[in-house]
């Protein structure tokens, strides 16, 4: 059976079948089949219209694809646009499906929408729409009716407090005995046709017709206008603008925050429970983002995800948490949507995620770097940024004692992960920084203390003299890749012989070919993250590897693990958080902004950017 048979008739493809769309405000994902398999209505964290993703047909999907065999389907962005081309190659001839969302950057007010244009390329190709619109995560089937709204007529679905009009060239009909519309019909080249679906709230008017191949136009002009400000021109530079174009699509545009992806519970296992809801702001990602998007000319960017940074913890640094949702919201209570069947039956399906609660000191590192970086690239000073850091700092020193969860969030007991210790080492560095290289006023003299302690312990406690190497947490014999950041944030330099012993031990027992385990989940090695199963090689940890090679000394082994890693990403560019070598697979959720952070990053490594340990260098990236 052909992979095109097979979507229609089921659940979801590959992950890596499928491209990303976003008006900035939400996104949805694309099949190479033609099928809107996933989309959440009006914002990332909404409930969604289309969660095929994670369950069947019946859970929401939009396809348009040819009725017959597909011989082979080439799919493009345009340009370095979110506009999706897929073109489907039939014996009959050949169509090219054109999708896109309306970004939503300066007019708050539009509602969105998904516009769908398929265009005849040649012979005369019979076509399927099958439209099948189901809204709280599949829950709910809304009442759905043909009818005439601002002189045209539509389709309008309405449930609860959400409804979407569907207009278009051809209107699809109810399929008899089935909650599903569906419209079969004859395009031939030169042929054009085109359907957009837009949404409100139930309780406003059914928005206004939009012409569909003006909001196509607009949204590639709107890219590619973004796209221009982007200063790469390295080796690449396709994979660094495609990954800059996904952190953008992945940020929310009136608040500058950016979520880490814009799916819920893909799995990191194959069929397993690693599942969790990635449609949040984690803290954590904050240093990478500012520096990706600083680095590449994305100051604007950078600007505004500081700015989202300084609302969320604003307030009692008591209070302060590892992750916020999109307008800085602190409640981000986990349940289980027991009635999908996951993505390739991998339950639970997790909405919200539970880890907002979890004691993670890392964190408090990265926001004193995020926040020093940008005082250094001159991002402009905010007056609240260092009464607000100096409060952390404050809260810090009461708590930096205590084991936390560590930058993986694991489920099993707290403990004193390195990793932890270091970004702590990092928060009290940072801020004996602010004072001697920016005279701000503390108490430098207790924080250099404290800042000289820590460090003194990782050196003792997380260093393993008969492994050589750091491990993932204070007497432990475990290893954990996230140690490849050591010298990155500048806590030791690359060719430190504890370093390069690291590199070379986590090169023995984590890196399976170019990809790198975060730590091992290997049955019977280590219950430290309180789950069942093994995880997928972690991409983002394959790109620190690059990384902490080239800070090494061993760069050109470095360029050349990069070259591959690079070519792991899909047909449109796009990493997922993890790859599954023994399958061949991605696995977790898709696109994931810490892998095309990774990824970035070390482009900015090995090529001439700004690094994080870098901090006085001020000139631009072709250096
Ligand atoms: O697999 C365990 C954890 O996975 C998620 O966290 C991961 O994604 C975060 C967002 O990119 C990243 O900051 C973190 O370091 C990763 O471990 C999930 O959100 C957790 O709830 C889960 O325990």
């Amino acid at each position: 059976m052909a992979d095109h048979e097979l979507a229609i008739s089921g659940g979801p493809g590959p992950i890596e079948d499928y491209a990303l769309l976003s008006d900035l405000r939400t996104a949805a994902l694309v099949s190479k089949t033609g099928s809107v398999d996933w989309l959440c209505l009006p914002r990332f964290d909404s409930p969604s219209c289309f969660a095929r993703l994670l369950g069947d047909e019946q859970s929401g999907h939009w396809q348009i694809a040819p009725t017959g065999p597909v011989e082979h389907t080439h799919r493009r962005y345009r340009d370095t646009s979110l506009v999706l081309e897929t073109e489907f190659h039939t014996a009959d001839g050949s169509v090219r499906l054109i999708d896109s969302m309306p970004p939503h950057e300066k007019n708050m007010d539009d509602q969105p929408a998904l516009v769908r244009v398929l265009e005849g390329v040649s012979g005369e190709v019979e076509v399927r729409l099958r439209w099948v619109i189901r809204f709280a995560y599949g829950d709910s089937v809304p009442w759905v009716r043909r009818t005439e709204a601002h002189g045209s007529e539509c389709i309008i679905a309405v449930a609860g407090p959400h409804t979407v009009v569907l207009r278009g060239d051809r209107l699809p009909y109810r399929v008899a005995g089935e909650r599903a519309h569906e419209a079969v019909f004859t395009i031939a080249a030169g042929q054009r046709l085109a359907w957009i679906m837009q949404w409100s709230t139930s309780y406003e008017a059914v928005a206004e017709p939009l012409d569909p191949m003006q909001e196509t136009q607009d949204s590639e002009d709107f890219w590619r206008e973004w796209a221009a400000n982007i200063r790469y021109d390295g080796p690449h530079a396709d994979a660094v603008h495609r990954s800059l174009a996904t952190l953008k699509a992945l940020t929310f545009a009136p608040t500058g925050g950016m979520v880490a992806a814009p799916t819920t519970s893909l799995p990191e296992t194959l069929g397993g429970e690693r599942n969790w809801d990635y449609r949040y702001c984690w803290l954590r990602d904050a240093t990478f983002t500012l520096l990706a998007l600083d680095n590449f000319g994305c100051s604007g960017e950078a600007v505004a995800w500081r700015n989202w940074l300084l609302r969320a913890v604003a307030g009692d640094p008591a209070d302060v948490q590892i992750m916020y949702g999109i307008d800085g919201e602190r409640h981000l209570i986990e349940w289980e949507a027991d009635w999908l069947p996951g993505y390739q039956g991998a339950k639970p399906v997790r909405i919200g995620n539970a880890a907002y609660r979890q004691l993670q000191l890392d964190v408090y590192g990265e926001v004193m770097d995020a926040l020093h970086l940008s005082r250094e690239r001159g991002l402009g000073e905010t007056p609240e940024s260092w009464a607000l850091q100096r409060g952390m700092m404050r809260h810090l020193e009461t708590l930096w004692q205590q084991p936390d969860s560590g930058l993986w969030e694991v489920r099993g007991p707290d403990r004193h992960f390195t990793h932890s210790r270091v970004m702590v080492w990092v928060a009290f560095d940072r801020a004996v920084r602010a004072v001697e290289q920016h005279d701000l006023p503390g108490p430098v003299a207790r924080w250099r203390e404290l800042r000289d302690a820590v460090h003194a312990e990782v050196l003792a406690k997380g260093w393993n003299a008969e492994l050589n190497s750091f491990t993932q947490y204070y007497g432990g014999t475990e290893l954990d890749a996230s140690t490849l950041l050591i010298p990155a944030v500048g806590f030791l330099p690359g060719d430190d012989e504890r370093v390069v012993g690291t590199v070379r031990a986590i090169e023995r027992e984590l890196k399976n070919g170019d990809l790198v385990d975060r730590y091992s989940t290997d049955s019977g090695k280590s219950d430290v993250d309180g789950l069942h199963g093994r995880e997928g090689s972690f991409l983002a940890c394959s790109f620190w590897f690059v990384d902490a090679l080239a800070l090494s000394g061993r760069r050109n082994e470095a360029a050349s693990m990069f070259d591959r890693l690079v070519a792991l990403a899909n047909d449109v560019g796009l990493l997922a958080e993890e790859y599954d070598a023994a399958h061949g697979r991605f696995t977790g959720n898709f696109p994931q902004a810490f892998s095309h952070l990774a990824l970035v990053n070390s482009a900015a490594v090995l090529y001439g950017g700004r690094t994080r340990d870098a901090r006085d260098r001020t000139d631009g990236l072709d250096a």
